[in-house]
């Protein structure tokens, strides 16, 4: 998965890369990027490390066009051992040994140095600031960044990258850091000034083809794309993370960014892409994987591989070729790794015995790759504007050196003629000349790039779009700016309005149709009004009572409609001139007559007349009566068309007088051409009109500019009263907005709390199982629309969130309120997980219970089988003495003196056996009931095994929908 956030743009574009003089360059790759080195028992890694190891990762690199060697950043990150390792009494194996150092346990020599090592407890912010801060900020001013998380599975690589809601991971943290740079942006994109922008082919990089492509607007967009991009990653469980990364993820931010003003020399426009990358985890072959898991652990070690064999052929230097096409992850990383970019690696590690081995190869593998050296450089590509400026600065210098040399040669000749008695004179002479011919270039220079600036202002104004001029607030400080345009498919996010807005804009409805004279195409054009009833009727409204209301307007507001509004309210309450020129335009059958007929109505004087001109106006004025002059050549030249059209139908009158229909289109053609005229009248009235009050106002300026400035300065204030009023308008919205998600969330957790009562309840009862497991997908589709509408609403508010005047209070209350919701959450899943363990403390003393009767009724079938031995025993004896006594009976007499002994024996003996048999039933009835018992606890046993499976099933999927509202919290 990975999005490119790509803006468009229609240029000249030339790739510039910087000059390559290191001796100058302010980056110090030591400094920076201090080497390691691996002890292994031999040398000595960590010193050299250690002390190179700087405070400067904090502060950002100073950045120009120079190219200077640096190295990959390398940091290592150890995360805590897990309970699963606590308890199953694994030992510490790695350690970190100060702030860069990793120290083996087991054998203290061995130890590896890196630009950091983060310990356990070490927040991931800290990692930010020192791994990936400068990345991000580098990538702001155009150098190329990568920042990826490598480590086996279950080390941490998901926490560090994408984190939590309790600790935000480097991706959100960058997408934020990236907005707060470039903050004025959001204006710029909320308000998109018709720089038809194209997506750039270069030779930038290696992307994604058909890859999908979002214009983020805010960081909380941003992340909910991201978030959105998670959904589809693939995780799986494994042996060692419940949630395990299956599958790389790399996150692309393409960035372009130009100083923000006019006063900024440079028009160049930086060019870069931050890529955060996710990796999924090496697998051991320890892994008790099958199947589907083991074939991914396959394919993953496989690009892990491929990555570590790339990395340390770039690090032979002798390599000629780098298999950087083995494997769709290196091809990716290509331009990363091949040196065009810095590069942040963070290893994380986990300090378990059992991973030792692991760890080991994590670092080696981090070891190889701080010897990675890149030539990181700054991407700039130059527009149109800023290729003019250079070739005038270009043409100057090339004049002055000709001056120079004509100086030269003239004083030259000079001297020759007249010897060396008029040499001073000559000199002044010439020294005069030059000052004169100096200013006299100035001069020319000034009007040409006056002229320039006109011309380009014409343009927008005739092909472009509604730009206003920049307000005075941006004017004040050069920032980088993002630069974009909006496709159809970008818009789609767009709450309707302000996509309406925006079509509006591009489409050129507005002012697009100065452009086709003559063409106009009344059917495209119903359609796109039907297309888009919504904001288009509303804006079109809103005109008509701004140009009706102009008059006033503008009146006390001079200069308002040279702000730039940053919301679609402001937008339309401040159209400028040229707006409502445009939008009447719009409602007519043809832009000419449309102008025309407005300037008959004298609406366009009354807006241009009254007002209080600022020397911006000023211009714009001159624009104006300069596009009304084309106004009048393109009727003139109308006019001229429809008489000769009408001399062709005289002729044709002439030779058919009785043709009806030549004199119906002759006397057409006359109204037109009547009507045209008038129309020309009355433009060349208007024009006028517009210059004398344009000298008026003029005159008026001339004489106090400081109450001109003052307007002005009123009129920025009043602009920013209304964006302020408008963006409360917004928040109280959102406000209203949370307040309803957070009633749904009490709901959700009220619901919550009922089910988790109910499962509880039902524990017990045989039929639970079908039952909880209905309640949970219940629960768990409600979760999951709630989640989905919450999100629409999310992203329905994300425009308005963008702005900086938030009511941060409102937030905090609304970030509080869902922290509870969150912790009801989190209560109920520990809640859950105690049920849980509970439930598997109960299966397990079953188990004991089941092992301890199954013995018992052993020991009993045993003796059971002894006792009926001893009775058979004992009958084959009585038998036998039964047999011997009447054999003995039939042969001796004497013996019948004996006889009542052998009776009394014989009674005790079958007494004794019926004892026996007696016992033996006694048994074998019990035997009957421990079976049974057996029976009932084997089924006691299944049952919970049953309720311990569902509970699981429970516990997963709280968590899911936790982790998805904590993103949901994130986001806000
Ligand atoms: N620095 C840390 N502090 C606290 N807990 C951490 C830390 N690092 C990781 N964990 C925890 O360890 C577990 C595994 O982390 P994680 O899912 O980020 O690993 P992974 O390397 O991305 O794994 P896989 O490659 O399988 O996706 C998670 O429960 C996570 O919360």
């Amino acid at each position: 998965m990975a999005y490119r956030a790509v803006p468009r743009q229609k240029r000249l574009v030339t790739t510039a890369k910087g000059g390559n003089s290191p001796s100058s360059s302010t980056t110090s790759s030591s400094r920076l990027v201090p080497e390691v080195a691996s002890v292994d028992g031999q040398s000595s890694p960590a010193s050299s490390s250690a002390k190179s190891k700087p405070h400067s990762y904090l502060e950002s690199p100073a950045l120009d066009t120079e190219v200077a060697k640096e190295n990959v950043t390398v940091t290592v990150r150890f995360r805590p051992l897990s309970p699963r390792e606590i308890r199953q009494g694994e030992e510490i194996a790695w350690y970190a040994d100060g702030d860069t150092v990793v120290r083996s346990e087991n054998n203290p020599s061995v130890a590896y140095a890196y630009d950091r090592v983060f310990g356990p407890t070490t927040t991931t912010r800290l990692v930010y600031d020192v791994a990936a801060q400068h990345i991000v900020s580098g990538a702001m001013e155009g150098v190329n960044g990568t920042i990826f998380a490598y480590g086996v599975t279950s080390s941490g690589k998901t926490h560090t990258m994408h984190g939590d809601q309790r600790s935000p991971g480097i991706i959100p943290l960058a997408v934020k850091d990236a907005f707060s740079i470039i903050q004025e942006v959001v204006n710029d994109l909320l308000n998109p000034a018709g720089q038809n922008l194209r997506i750039r082919e270069d030779l930038q990089g290696t992307f994604v083809e058909g890859i999908k492509e979002e214009v983020v607007l805010s960081p909380a967009h941003a992340l909910s794309l991201i978030a959105a991009g998670e959904e589809h990653r693939h995780v799986g469980s494994t042996n060692f993370n419940l949630l395990s990364s299956r599958s790389h993820t790399i996150f692309t931010l393409t960035i372009e960014s130009s100083p923000c003003g006019e006063c900024s020399e440079d028009e160049a426009v930086n060019l870069s892409q931050l890529n955060l990358i996710d990796l999924a985890g090496s697998e051991s072959s320890r892994a008790e994987t099958t199947g589907l898991r083991r074939k991914e652990g396959a394919y993953i070690n496989k690009s892990l591989l491929t990555l570590g064999t790339v990395i340390s052929k770039l690090t032979e230097g002798r390599a000629s070729h780098i298999p950087y096409r083995d494997s769709k992850l290196t091809r990716l990383l290509q331009s990363s790794l091949s040196g065009q970019g810095r590069v942040s690696l963070i290893c994380t590690v986990t300090p378990s015995s059992s991973n030792a081995e692991e760890t080991h190869n994590t670092l080696k593998f981090a070891h190889r790759a701080k010897c990675i050296e890149i030539l990181a450089s700054q991407n700039k590509i130059i527009d149109e504007k800023s290729l003019i400026k250079k070739y005038q600065v270009e043409i100057r210098c090339l004049k002055e050196e000709l001056e120079q040399l004509k100086k030269g040669m003239f004083s030259v000749n000079a001297l020759k003629d007249n010897g060396g008695d008029d040499i001073v004179l000559l000199k002044q002479k010439l020294e005069d000349g030059h000052v004169k011919m100096q200013s006299r270039l100035e001069q020319e220079e000034e009007a040409k790039a006056a002229l320039l600036g006109r011309i380009q202002r014409l343009t927008k104004l005739i092909l472009v779009s509604t730009k206003t001029a920049h307000s005075p607030r941006f004017h004040q400080r050069p920032v980088p700016r993002r630069r974009h345009s909006f496709g159809e498919e970008e818009l789609s996010y767009l709450p309707f309005r302000r996509r309406d807005m925006i079509l509006d804009h591009e489409n050129g409805d507005f002012f697009g149709s100065f452009e086709g004279y003559g063409e106009t195409d009344y059917s495209s054009k119903e359609e796109k009004k039907n297309r888009k009833p919504g904001l288009l009727n509303w804006f079109k409204l809103k005109k008509r009572d701004s140009a009706i209301t102009s008059s006033e307007g503008d009146k006390s507001s001079g200069t308002k409609s040279l702000t730039t509004p940053s919301t679609p309210q402001a937008d339309c309450a401040n159209l400028p001139s040229e707006s409502r020129i445009s939008n009447s335009l719009l409602s007519e059958s043809s832009p000419v007559n449309a102008l025309a007929e407005a300037s008959l109505n004298g609406d366009l004087a009354s807006e241009n007349v009254s007002l209080q001109e600022t020397p911006l106006d000023s211009t714009k004025t001159m624009d104006h009566i300069d596009l009304l002059r084309e106004q009048l050549k393109i009727l003139s030249g109308e006019v001229a068309l429809s008489s000769s059209v009408l001399k062709r139908l005289s002729d044709e009158a002439a030779n058919n007088p009785r043709k009806e229909q030549i004199q119906v289109e002759m006397r057409k053609v006359g109204d037109e051409i009547k009507a045209k005229n008038q129309q020309m009248f009355a433009l060349e009235k208007h024009i006028a009109v517009i210059l004398s009050a344009h000298k008026n106002n003029h005159e008026k300026l001339d004489i106090s500019p400081s109450y001109a400035a003052l307007v002005e300065q009123l009129n920025e204030k009043t602009f920013e009263l209304e964006v302020k009023t408008a963006d409360n308008r917004v928040i109280q919205d959102q406000l209203q907005q949370k307040i309803g998600e957070c009633e749904e969330l009490q709901e959700t957790v009220t619901s919550l709390k009922q089910q988790l009562s109910e499962v509880l309840d039902r524990r017990t009862s045989s039929s639970i199982n079908s039952a909880q497991y209905s309640i949970d997908e219940m629960s768990y589709h409600e979760l999951q629309g709630r989640k989905e509408s919450l999100q629409s609403r999310e992203r329905n508010s994300e425009l308005q969130q963008a702005h900086p005047d938030y009511d941060i209070e409102n937030l905090k209350q609304k970030i509080s309120q869902l922290t509870e919701a969150k912790n009801g959450l989190e209560a109920q899943n520990q809640k859950l997980a105690e049920e849980s363990q509970y439930a598997k403390g109960l299966a397990s003393a079953a188990g004991v219970e089941l092992k301890a009767l199954s013995e018992e009724v052993t020991k009993l079938m045993n003796h059971n089988e002894r006792l009926s031995n001893e009775l058979a025993q004992l009958k084959n004896s009585s038998n036998r003495r039964v047999t011997n006594g009447q054999k003995v009976n039939r042969g001796n007499s004497h013996i019948k003196r004996h006889e009542p002994n052998n009776k009394r024996d014989y009674t005790l003996n079958y007494e004794r056996e019926l004892a026996l048999e007696a016992a033996l039933m006694e048994k074998e009835q019990r035997e009957t009931e421990l079976q049974k018992k057996v029976e009932e606890s084997k089924q006691k046993e299944a049952f919970l095994e049953n309720e311990l499976a569902n509970m699981w099933v429970l516990v997963a999927k709280l968590k899911k929908s936790q982790v998805s509202k904590m993103d949901d919290l994130e986001e806000k």
